[in-house]
């Protein structure tokens, strides 16, 4: 599936779960209906993000679900990813790209319209965009205050590829992501910390599919 059809994007990051482990967050998210998911997992080693990638493209291939890698082009090509996520301080994205091969999916974190011109000149696929809200799941100062949803629209407005939210992302604030023009969210805590991530995955769903219908009938 491109990620034009991105509508909920899981990242993972088992830390900041209940308790539960990223097989079965990433079990629950497939059943719920998510449609791409992003191995973060900060902080593990090479080595267990291998052996867990492992394991999820073998979850992820079965469903039909786009899988990346964050950050490591390396471990996306040792599980045969569907492609990587590249911030502002990691390899630039013509370089994944050249790694990769032209039919992987190569997205960009961006900020500001400038990055967001430069990431698809570049030749991104898509841009995760954030952080949308405050949230304290990235570990920097500037995510605690979201760029805000005024920011998205002039960034989906600017581009045409596919621009992903990120950052502080809930079911009850999802749907003026998707209005502003994303064509879906990424989310790590709304799904990874649910007691039920199958059932927070679908709320995210019909939350941004009615978004997005309702911004289509305008
Ligand atoms: C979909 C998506 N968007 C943005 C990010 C953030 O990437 P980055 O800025 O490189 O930060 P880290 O996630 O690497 O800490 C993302 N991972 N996914
Ligand atoms: C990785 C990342 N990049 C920008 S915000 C963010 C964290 C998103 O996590 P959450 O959905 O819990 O706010
Ligand atoms: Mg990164």
């Amino acid at each position: 599936m491109a990620p034009t059809n991105w509508g909920t994007y899981l990242v993972t990051q088992a830390s900041i779960s209940e308790g539960q482990s990223t097989l079965e967050i990433v079990r629950g998210a497939i059943d719920g209906g998510v449609d791409a998911v992003q191995l973060r997992e900060k902080g593990e080693s090479a080595r267990s993000r291998y052996e867990l990638g492992l394991e999820l493209r073998e979850l992820t291939a079965e469903a039909g679900v786009d899988l990346l890698v964050n950050d490591r082009v390396d471990i996306a090509q040792a599980i045969d990813a569907d492609g990587v996520h590249v911030g502002q301080s990691d390899l630039p994205v013509p370089v994944a790209r050249e790694l990769l091969g032209p039919e992987a999916v190569v997205g960009c974190s961006t900020s500001t319209v400038a990055e967001a011109r430069r990431a698809e000149a570049d030749g991104a696929d898509y841009l995760g965009v954030g952080s949308v809200y405050g949230t304290t799941s990235k570990d920097v100062p500037e995510a605690e205050d979201g760029i805000g949803l005024e920011r998205i629209a002039e960034i989906a407005e600017t581009v045409s590829i596919p621009v992903v939210g990120i950052g502080g992302i809930t079911a009850d604030n999802a749907g003026p992501v998707a209005e502003a023009g994303a064509v879906g969210v990424a989310v790590i805590s709304e799904i990874t910390a649910a007691d039920d991530p199958a059932a927070a995955t679908a709320d995210l769903v019909e939350t941004v599919e009615t978004a997005k219908d309702l911004e289509h009938r305008e």
